[in-house]
């Protein structure tokens, strides 16, 4: 199983079927027996199946509390936790105990903790499960959002039309095995920009750049003398910017193709796409 940057992917599969075992493998939660995952990105944001909140803590204490242990300061953890309770409609308000939340709202706040941190990895378990019409809209928006700035969505849901309409394409899985089921590639084809970059005129040699670990960069490759690097568009300015401080002349910015740029790439420290193969599910590569 492969995901990719700016991807939104979902997982279906029966009730039992190992949906919600391989999403908790993926976020590395559980361990699995045989298999590996490589390439987990560093931020990673995880709702999981059921979210039990039987505490006295108000929403916004625990989402300040949640962002303190991800490195965000007391105040940054409460401003984003507050812009995404807000957003979310958060019936209650802030400062309701979490124990005192419906099933639809508690599974609001366990939306907002997993984007206290943009994460480069967003993975759902089922989690159009209890919320109403207006907060579909809402995560929808969120799921456009992670994908758009390069992240990765993996979510997971019963229904078809869900999955059709958010989703990207789908891993079914049956009988314990893990089959690609298809999909369209628009959204990320869209999102995706082809920067091509070359030697200065001057002559003067660019400086190295550890292009992968740029937020953005799913693929970077030599084409002769250029350097060619696929980049989420949200983040093609802020590469664009780097590259011409490192010296590095820009050749042309374009929509990227379907390909990847190159099968060989340029050697990485960070890898841009995350990997889940087992014994089973090596036998059904896309
Ligand atoms: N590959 C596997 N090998 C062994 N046991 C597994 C495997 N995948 C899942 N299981 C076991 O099957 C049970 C159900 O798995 P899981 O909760 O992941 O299913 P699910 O598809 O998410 O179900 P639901 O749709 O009902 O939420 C769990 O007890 C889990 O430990």
């Amino acid at each position: 199983m492969r995901v990719s940057a700016g991807q939104v992917l979902a997982v279906v599969g029966g009730n039992g079927s190992g949906k919600s075992t391989l999403l908790r493998i993926l976020v590395g939660l559980s361990r699995p027996t045989s298999g590996t995952v490589s390439g987990r990105p560093p931020h990673i944001g995880y709702v999981p199946d059921r979210f039990t909140a039987h505490e006295r803590i108000s929403a916004i204490s625990y989402l300040t509390h949640m962002g303190r242990i991800r490195g965000m300061s007391a105040s940054a953890a409460r401003a984003r936790g507050d812009h995404l309770l807000e957003r979310l409609s958060l019936v209650g308000g802030r400062n309701a105990p979490l124990r005192t939340l419906s099933k639809g709202n508690t599974q609001k706040v366990a939306l907002a903790q997993a984007l206290l941190v943009q994460p480069d990895l967003l993975v759902l378990d089922e989690p159009w499960s209890g919320l109403d019409a207006s907060a579909h809209g809402i995560l929808a928006e969120f799921i456009g959002e992670v994908a758009a700035r390069g992240g990765a969505v993996l979510f997971t849901d019963h229904r078809e039309a869900i999955t059709k309409k958010h989703a990207d394409g789908a891993y079914a899985i049956t009988d314990g095995q893990v089959t690609w089921r298809g999909g369209r590639r628009a959204r990320d084809r869209a999102s995706m920009v082809e920067l091509v970059l070359t030697m200065p005129s001057s002559g003067i040699a660019p400086a190295e750049v550890d292009w992968y670990a740029l937020p953005g960069v799913v693929d970077a490759a030599r084409r002769g003398e250029a350097l060619v690097l696929r980049v989420a568009r949200g983040q093609s300015d802020a590469v664009l910017l780097t590259a011409l401080r490192k010296q590095w002349s820009v050749e042309s910015l374009a929509e990227a193709t379907d390909e990847p740029v190159s099968s060989t790439g340029v050697p990485s420290t960070g890898v841009p796409s995350t990997d889940v193969s087992s014994t089973d599910a090596r036998r059904n590569t896309r």
